[in-house]
């Protein structure tokens, strides 16, 4: 599997979204990583399906939605209509994570698990077979620009182990927090496939040169 470069528009200028969107797009981003939060799951507050809605109309990229609310079974589908081509719940936000993987699932997208710092890799074994993505946070989440947390590597470690022991090929792993020309190549080395930047790539100069570094 290539590197896939999603950049996070939560570092974006919110004030031009929209162009910042096409901007990313046309220096080569894969996906557009969307950070929603609700203020409760994690101490930050960002957009929901409006604005997903909005950005729509600028891109035909996909939108790659991570969703970082409590009870995400209740509001899935509104994403889902504004536009979210995959959607990744956190296994922390949810009783529910099986009945909610699968309801994401039966409306036909890709679905993904992400997990805090804390929350251990053996926590995924009952149902990382039913997943396109598993989401390792290599920080604790609601915030763009934070440190990458080193013991981040080894969970990595582990999840590609379970990856290759359950054959599970075309599982995608994904990284978010903290990644840049230094830890990109940590991550890399670790099993990861998507690669979340938010600061790395919109507090560049030059869009497309930092999306080539991290790739
Ligand atoms: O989910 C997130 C925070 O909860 C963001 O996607 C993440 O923080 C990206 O920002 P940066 O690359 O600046 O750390
Ligand atoms: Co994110």
């Amino acid at each position: 599997m290539s590197i896939l470069i999603a950049p996070s528009i939560l570092s974006a200028d919110f004030s031009i979204l929209g162009e910042e969107v096409k901007n990313i797009e046309r220096a080569g981003a894969d996906w557009i990583h969307i950070d929603v939060m609700d203020g409760n799951f994690v101490p930050n507050l960002t957009f929901g399906a409006p604005v997903i809605r909005a950005i729509r109309k600028v891109t035909t990229l996909p939108f790659d939605v991570h969703l970082m609310i409590e009870k995400p079974e209740l509001s899935i589908d509104q994403y889902i209509e504004a536009g979210a081509d995959r959607i990744t719940i956190h296994a922390e936000s949810t009783v529910h994570l099986h009945r909610t993987v699968h309801y994401v699932k039966e409306k036909g997208i890709p679905v993904g698990v992400a997990l805090n710092p804390a929350t251990p890799v053996a926590s995924l074994e009952p149902i990382i077979h039913d997943l396109d993505l598993v989401l390792i946070m290599t920080v604790n989440p609601g915030f763009g620009g934070q440190q990458f947390i080193p013991y981040s590597v080894d969970k990595l470690q582990q999840v590609q182990q379970l990856k290759k022991s359950k054959q599970l090929h075309q599982l995608k792993i994904q990284v978010d927090g903290g990644i840049n020309a230094e830890t990109a190549p940590l991550v890399k080395e670790a099993g990861a496939d998507v690669l979340v930047a938010g600061n790395a790539i919109f507090g560049a100069e030059d869009l497309e040169y930092s999306i080539n570094v991290l790739r």
